[in-house]
């Protein structure tokens, strides 16, 4: 598909984050292929998935657009979101209608550089997602080529983690008026009204993962404000 076609599908939508990870209980590709169906059932336009083995076994069960990814630690790096070409040619391998990376400032494995990683993606023509922590990331990456941003890292970097809003409508209002390139709002999008919110602010589409897809998290807030009405 065409990235003008594919970005342009997903406007105004529900991304569905459809990710589990070892130490989670859902962890699993068979899981992570029903939470794929049941967000295409709701409504979902696309997907968010990490890994071979889950884009594979979504891949079987859906044809919304996969928005791809591979978590990976690295020792000499806190970046963690496709960090490396080894990833992007996995997923490349798999075959993504769009690949999400980290496009933080932080330094990354081997010290390879974003740029050259970008620059890699474009050449096998891909379409690329920049997950950002702040609105001058989000700049650099515009014009290393990425097609959108998302503001997926905003609060999970350390010079981010004390000072910003979670969810970030702020990042995101500032990103619509001061670039060209589709934003989308991800991270901590806890209801049906932040996410309305969040196209309200100009947010091209809303990914939405742990208030959709992971239950212990969903399952620990009713318990958390039920206790506080208690007490
Ligand atoms: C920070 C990080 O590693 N975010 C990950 C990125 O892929 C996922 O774990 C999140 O679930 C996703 O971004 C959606 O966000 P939320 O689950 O808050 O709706």
């Amino acid at each position: 598909m065409k990235n003008s076609i594919l970005i342009n599908k997903l406007k105004g939508g529900l991304i569905v984050s459809c990710q589990a990870l070892e130490n989670e209980p859902l962890h699993g590709s068979s899981v992570m292929a029903k939470m794929a169906r049941a967000a295409e059932i709701g409504g979902a336009v696309g997907l968010r998935a990490n890994g071979i083995s889950d884009i594979k076994e979504i891949k079987k069960v859906t044809d919304l657009p996969v928005i791809g990814l591979i978590k990976r630690d690295y020792s000499d790096s806190p970046v963690y979101i496709t960090p490396t070409k080894k990833e992007v040619d996995e997923l490349i391998s798999v075959g993504v209608d769009m690949i999400a990376l980290d496009a933080t400032k932080r330094t990354r494995p081997n010290q390879e550089s974003l740029s050259s990683l970008i620059t890699y993606l474009k050449k096998n023509n891909q379409c690329v997602m920049a997950d950002i922590s702040t609105y001058e990331e989000a700049i650099d990456a515009i014009n290393m080529g990425v097609d959108v941003v998302s503001t997926t890292l905003s609060g999970y970097t350390a010079y981010t983690e004390k000072h910003y809003q979670k969810p970030n409508i702020e990042l995101v209002e500032q990103l619509v008026e001061g670039t060209n390139v589709p934003v989308f709002s991800e991270g901590n999008v806890d209801s049906p009204q932040v996410a309305k919110a969040m196209l309200k602010a100009g947010a091209h589409a809303v990914v939405v993962g742990s208030a959709i897809t992971r239950p212990q998290l969903i399952t620990e807030k009713f318990v958390l404000c039920m206790r506080k009405e208690l007490s």
